[in-house]
């Protein structure tokens, strides 16, 4: 119901280029030329008047892009002026260096060179794209911080650095920046505007990716026809099908210039079933009861937030369930919540014989050795849940036995190195070689191990499932949510409205993976309709809103 926009690894990038040029329909050089005008044309697009633009181009083919645009924009009455590397780049790179300098120079791709320049209104960054294997040596380093004035110091900013599928140095796969820390470092290379191929790639979207791209803007340079057909890449020997069946995509504030006909439909489809316009439910039973499990007293907060959240998100029925001494903490608005005391495991599954119950929420306020003590209960009964905070931290010491496809885990950073110590020092390490470990790997990697969904929160939200049951071998599903947008999202309480949001839908019926795809979806939505100032009681009351911007 949900799948977003395909998002490309490099690897699949490339497969599908070769399919393309292999099909003997379109050549390198026709890509190279296709790619180098739509990024001329993003730029006479946003500088229309021509003035003065530097092309820093690299030894491959993304060097080969910069060339094809150096030729547009003198064409177009541009003053520009081109520093390239003098060495045997690729035949189509060659190709158009050579068509380069029938109009001007190349001068050499150094620091000093850049330096000695005019000031420009334009930078263009055609150092390194998709082929970037290990981290700049010293002289692209001291080029690549040379431009981080151009582009973001905030003495000099002016947004002028445009970048050609990426800034250059970031891992397209990971969005890290290879041969430096992980964490956000406040010096990066960052473009005003980021000019990438056919499809978005996970490093556009995760860890630095946003930040550092600026706008990002996917030009069509016609590889559609080998991407949807059958003719795209096959990976451990599984066919094309089976392959998207397991394929990543990516909700991000700007999807829908990617592919507009796919998001009006998805937008229809989306409106309908979660406006009730669709499917055949017609009583409150038709839409599900999520079970809301609290803690006791003083800890209401975060399981009210949660339960609030599912009914807004148009669960039929909900019940919070603190222990029984607690219910008169859960007393109150809204009138809609109904409540019932559970005090143990025991009374927890004497409660699931009810087969209407299809959706539970277990952590938020709950209480670490209550959230220990419900969970044998909750994963034998094997309905859907959402596993959130206490409920995390009680499985980081019990493990994972239990867990099913119908969980969702939500953990945060912290909360996701307490349960994945290993994969969350992988995804810490500096990375001195590409593709690096990403989120995407990361988040597999976890799901495979636990047998459920996992969705690690973020700006850049990473969820997958499990592998089909069907190809063991083979990567579940994935979705990138990207949120980097709305920052005021990261709030106290914000965690616990998106595990809600997640135990309605799936109370309602959707698949686990998809309920925490549109869950992460409704949540930043919420905060974007809201705006800055938001607190995370505001969020579930947004929610029609949302629904209503959606044309229901
Ligand atoms: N996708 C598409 O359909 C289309 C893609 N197109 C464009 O092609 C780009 C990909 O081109 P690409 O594969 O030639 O790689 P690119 O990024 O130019 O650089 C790699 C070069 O640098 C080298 N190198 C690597 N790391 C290094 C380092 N640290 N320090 C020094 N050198 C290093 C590496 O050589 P190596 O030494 O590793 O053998 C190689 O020579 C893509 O981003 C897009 O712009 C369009 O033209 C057409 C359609
Ligand atoms: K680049």
């Amino acid at each position: 119901m949900l799948s977003g926009t395909e998002i490309l690894t490099t690897a699949q990038m490339r497969a599908i280029e070769s399919a393309a040029m292999a099909s003997g329909k379109v050549t390198g050089l026709k890509l190279m030329k296709r790619a180098g005008a739509a990024v001329a044309g993003h730029i006479r697009l946003r500088w229309p008047r021509p003035g003065r633009a530097t092309v820093l181009c690299g030894p491959g083919n993304n060097g080969g892009d910069g060339y094809v645009i150096a030729r547009h924009l003198a064409w177009a009455g541009w003053q520009v002026r081109v520093l390239g590397i003098d060495n045997t780049p690729g035949p189509d790179a060659a190709e158009m260096r050579r068509q380069w300098l029938a109009l001007g120079p190349i001068l050499p791709l150094t620091d000093a060179e850049l330096r000695s320049g005019p000031d420009c209104d334009v930078y263009v960054d055609a150092i390194f794209g998709t082929g970037l294997t290990r981290p700049p040596g010293r002289e692209i380093a001291a080029i690549l911080s040379c431009l981080d004035g151009y582009g973001g110091d905030a003495a000099f900013y002016r947004p002028r650095l445009v970048a050609v599928d990426c800034p250059s140095g970031l891992c397209l796969d990971s969005g890290a920046f290879l041969g430096q820390a992980r964490q956000p470092v406040w010096h990066n290379l960052r473009a005003a505007l980021t000019v990438a191929f056919d499809s978005p790639k996970p490093g556009h979207l995760l860890e630095r990716g946003p930040e550092c791209c600026g706008e990002l803007v996917i030009a069509d340079i016609g590889l559609r026809e080998w991407r949807e057909t059958e003719a795209g890449p096959s990976r451990n020997g599984a066919p094309w099908r089976t392959q998207r069946m397991a394929s990543l995509s990516a909700i991000w504030p700007g999807f829908e210039i990617a592919d507009r006909r796919r998001f009006a439909d998805e937008k229809r489809k989306r409106a309908a079933w979660l406006t009730k316009r669709e499917g055949d439910a017609r009583h409150k039973f038709g839409h599900g009861h999520a079970l809301i499990l609290a803690g006791g007293m003083g800890q209401g907060g975060a399981a009210r937030l949660s339960a609030r959240a599912a009914l807004r998100v148009g669960a039929g029925l909900v019940t919070i369930c603190p222990p029984q001494s607690a219910l008169i903490e859960y007393l109150g608005p809204p009138d809609a919540l109904m409540r019932r005391g559970v005090n143990d495991g025991d009374a927890l599954i004497g409660l699931l014989r009810d087969g209407r119950i299809t959706g539970l929420c277990l952590g938020p306020g709950c209480g670490i050795d209550r959230a220990a003590g419900l969970l044998p209960a909750l994963l034998g009964s094997g309905r859907s849940c959402v596993l959130d905070a206490d409920a995390l931290t009680a499985l980081a010491t019990q493990g994972f036995a239990g867990l099913h496809r119908n969980c969702v885990l939500t953990p945060h950073a912290g909360e996701f190195a307490r349960l994945f110590p290993d994969l969350a020092e992988r995804l810490d390490a500096r990375p001195d070689k590409g593709p690096a470990y990403s989120r995407v790997d990361a988040v597999r990697d976890a799901a495979a191990r636990s047998g459920a969904v996992v969705l690690l929160k973020g700006p850049d939200t990473v969820i997958a499932e499990p592998p089909p049951r069907a190809h063991p071998h083979l990567t579940g599903r994935a979705v990138i949510h990207s949120a980097s947008d709305v920052p005021w999202l990261a709030t106290a309480g914000s965690g616990d409205v998106l595990a809600g949001l997640i135990a309605g839908l799936l109370a309602r019926g959707l698949p686990a993976l998809d309920a925490a795809a549109m869950g992460a979806w409704l949540h930043a939505a919420a905060a974007r309709r809201f705006g800055p100032g938001l607190i995370a009681d505001d969020l579930p009351d947004q929610i029609p809103g949302v629904f209503r911007d959606l044309g229901a």
